[in-house]
């Protein structure tokens, strides 16, 4: 039986030594920094949006033997930053760790129990068959603490209410992997995590994947659901893979520059992406824009009145906007009949967080639509380009 997974605890990143990049996520993105655990060799530091957790580590001193100066983690050895952890809160440790290594898995740290005077916790970590990714495996029922054992509580972090950011989970986890690989993946993440299809778009054929080609774009994307957790409320986890004959594209980039498969961005859902893209501008984040034709083309205003939106608003912060329709050809249990209420969602994505063009965040605005917009998916990969062409 596979294991049943609710949305990340937390997902880690982990930089080289003397990359300084912890400050960058707490004063661009304003994540708070709520926990540390600091020894001679290793700073690691939990910051905090709501429900999402990014743990931050980082080398103090060059890498040593020990591969377990990071807890709750591995060290991947990074030569660059890299999101190489997804900690996943699980009821049985042991149960989990041990089933999954007689389906072949590697169990990379054995089932582990700490505490402090707040309870304990029990651990294991567990490789993937997706490049430098772990799994943390973690059950914290027995923790009453602010993070986990080991870590020191954040003393008079500055508030994050009312700064106008409104980011309350991790909506997606996106993966690169290699050519002809995205299938493997998706099994592997099915057979041994529970995870469940999920069909990206009405026009997905499923024995196929989301094919996405045309227009100088070539992807196909897979996903999958957390088991527990509605489309709307759980974690997805989404698989890309080039298909272009054209190598300087976001894909096959991130496979030369990262030096394999890995993350390659995750999804931060907020409930007001407006103010949220606004705020974090002005905090000297930086984003993709599509070129002003994309809200001038093809009836896009159009689209974007009659989802409520204010089509100057978005093209001025660079939002993107992709209606789907109740009753769209394949969408189970709706009745063409019916008014036409539409769902829609808003993405936007920065630049590359680290100093290579690898890792990247996303901001989305779900309004009901649960799966992703094949117009903005477009958009994102003709900015890239344009961007990838001015770097060179
Ligand atoms: O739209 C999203 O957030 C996705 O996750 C789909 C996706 C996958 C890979 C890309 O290079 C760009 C977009």
């Amino acid at each position: 039986m596979a294991a049943s997974l609710s949305r990340p605890c937390f997902i880690s990143l982990h930089l080289p030594y003397r990359q300084g990049w912890g400050q960058h996520l707490a004063n661009t993105f304003r994540f708070q920094p709520v926990a540390v655990r600091e020894t001679p060799r290793v700073r690691q530091v939990a910051l905090q949006r709501e429900s999402a957790i990014f743990l931050v580590n980082e080398r103090l001193a060059p890498a040593s033997t020990s591969s377990r100066d990071f807890l709750y983690d591995i060290d991947p050895q990074p030569t660059l930053g890299t999101a190489s952890n997804v900690c996943f809160e699980v009821d049985d440790v042991p149960g989990l760790c041990k089933r999954l290594q007689s389906q072949g898995c590697s169990l990379l740290v054995p089932p582990t129990e700490l505490r402090d005077d707040a309870g304990s916790v029990t651990y294991g970590v567990v490789s993937s068959i997706v490049g430098n990714i772990s799994h943390t495996l973690l059950d914290r029922s027995c923790y009453r603490g602010l993070f986990l054992p080991g870590f020191q509580p954040i003393q008079g972090a500055p508030s994050a209410t009312g700064d106008g950011i409104k980011i309350t989970h991790f909506d997606h986890i996106t993966y690169v992997c290699p050519r002809g690989r995205a299938r493997a993946a998706l099994d592997w993440y099915q057979r041994c995590f529970g995870f469940h299809r999920f069909l990206l778009n009405p026009r997905e054929r499923p024995a196929e994947g989301y094919v996405l080609g045309g227009q100088g774009v070539g992807m196909l994307l897979l996903a999958l659901q957390s088991a527990q957790g509605t489309p709307a409320h759980g974690c997805k986890l989404v698989f890309a893979e080039s298909l272009s004959q054209n190598g300087t594209n976001q894909v096959d980039t991130f496979l030369e520059q990262h030096g394999g498969a890995g993350i390659q961005h995750v999804g931060l859902c907020t409930t007001d992406i407006v103010s949220t893209t606004r705020a974090l501008q002005q905090r000297g984040a930086r984003f993709f824009t599509p070129p002003t034709t994309y809200y001038s083309q093809g009836g896009k205003a159009e689209e974007i009145r009659g989802a409520g939106q204010d089509p100057h608003m978005l093209a001025e912060l660079g939002i993107l906007l992709d209606t789907t329709v109740p009753g769209d050809k394949g969408r189970p249990g709706t009745d063409a009949t019916e008014s036409p209420s539409q769902e829609y969602l808003m993405q936007i994505f920065t630049h590359p967080i680290f100093s290579e063009e690898t890792f990247f965040l996303e901001l989305i605005d779900r309004r009901g639509a649960p799966g992703f917009g094949e117009g903005n998916i477009r958009a994102l990969w003709k900015a890239v380009q344009v961007y990838m062409d001015q770097q060179q």
